[in-house]
């Protein structure tokens, strides 16, 4: 069903790219049924028809007509100038799906034809090989049918699970937001095994095959990570001695705190950019 769909993208840039790129390159999608257009960046569609294959067009091209899907993917700022650009030339079935950060179904559904489905959506950039963790929620006007569509699209980009609205702000800041924490902790495993002397490829394969294995091991064995952790620490061993440094330094209360710090900013871009002003 979904490879007779016809995605449009309104925004191409990093996670338009991200999800494109996993369509195509998990062979979900032919490259001709995604099409792709921006604001102005010429040199930017150029590009992303080289490297996918995909269509790109300047948005005065585009036949908006034409999708069954179209995704928002533009900055929260610009969310209200592109859904008043939409308006006239959305058509009562397509879906309306958007992964901006904050921007809510309701703000959506305000701006655009009564009665026109809308889906939130937050991926994260991992959507590229496949490995994102996306969440989806409807607006009023969405079926079953609706759902279970966006959730077959977003899950030829990894594993996708629906949840209440309310949860969004919160999901971002684990999920959308997370993978940075992940390569902030990356970059710091890889500077301090530099510091000790391997190279910088070896120094980067270390972090990123130990990080990798760790969330496969939670991935396959489904046990918990707490007694992950208790089965590496030996009494009065290594890890122990590195846990002991982790925690005097509030490793984890840093985390807690970067992800509800996030949490909070995507409620404070609702607040921001929800406000129709024409
Ligand atoms: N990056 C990430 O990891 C994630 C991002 N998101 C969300 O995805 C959205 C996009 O983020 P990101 O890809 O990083 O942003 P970018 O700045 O990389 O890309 C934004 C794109 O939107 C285009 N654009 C802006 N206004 C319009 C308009 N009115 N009509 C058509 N195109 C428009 C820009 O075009 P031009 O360049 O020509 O100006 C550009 O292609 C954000 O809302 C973000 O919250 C969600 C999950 C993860
Ligand atoms: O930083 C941001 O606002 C976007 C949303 C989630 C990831 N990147």
């Amino acid at each position: 069903m979904l490879k007779t769909k016809k995605v449009l993208f309104i925004g191409a840039g990093s996670m338009a790219e991200a999800i494109a790129a996993g369509m195509v390159n998990q062979e979900k999608l032919p490259p001709s049924n995604i099409v792709m257009t921006n604001k102005q960046n010429d040199q930017r569609r150029i590009e992303l028809m080289k490297n996918y294959k995909v269509v790109a067009l300047p948005y005065s091209e585009v036949q908006v007509q034409e999708a069954d899907l179209i995704i928002l993917a533009m900055k929260p700022k610009d969310a209200e100038t592109a859904l008043i650009e939409l308006k006239p030339k959305v058509k009562a079935d397509q879906i309306v799906m958007s992964v901006l950060a904050g921007i809510s179904t309701g703000f959506m559904e305000e701006i655009l034809p009564e009665g026109q489905p809308v889906i939130r959506i937050m991926p994260n950039t991992s959507s590229t090989i496949g490995e994102s963790i996306t969440a989806i929620t409807g607006g009023q006007s969405v079926s079953m049918e609706h759902i279970e569509l966006a959730k077959e699209l977003f899950s030829a980009i990894g594993r996708v699970k629906v949840i209440d609205e309310e949860q969004m702000d919160v999901f971002t800041g684990i999920a959308g937001s997370g993978p940075a924490y992940i390569y902030y902790v990356l970059e710091h495993i890889e500077k301090t095994a530099q510091a000790e002397g391997f190279d910088e490829d070896l120094a980067r394969e270390i972090a990123a095959q130990t990080v990798f294995g760790a969330s496969k091991m939670v991935l396959d064995t489904q046990a918990s990570p707490e007694s992950l952790r208790k089965k590496v620490t030996s009494p009065n061993g290594t890890t122990a001695a590195g846990l002991k440094a982790l925690k005097e330094n509030k490793a984890g209360q840093a985390f807690a705190e970067a992800i509800l710090s996030a949490k909070e900013r995507s409620a404070a871009i609702r607040k921001e950019y929800e406000k129709v002003s024409v």
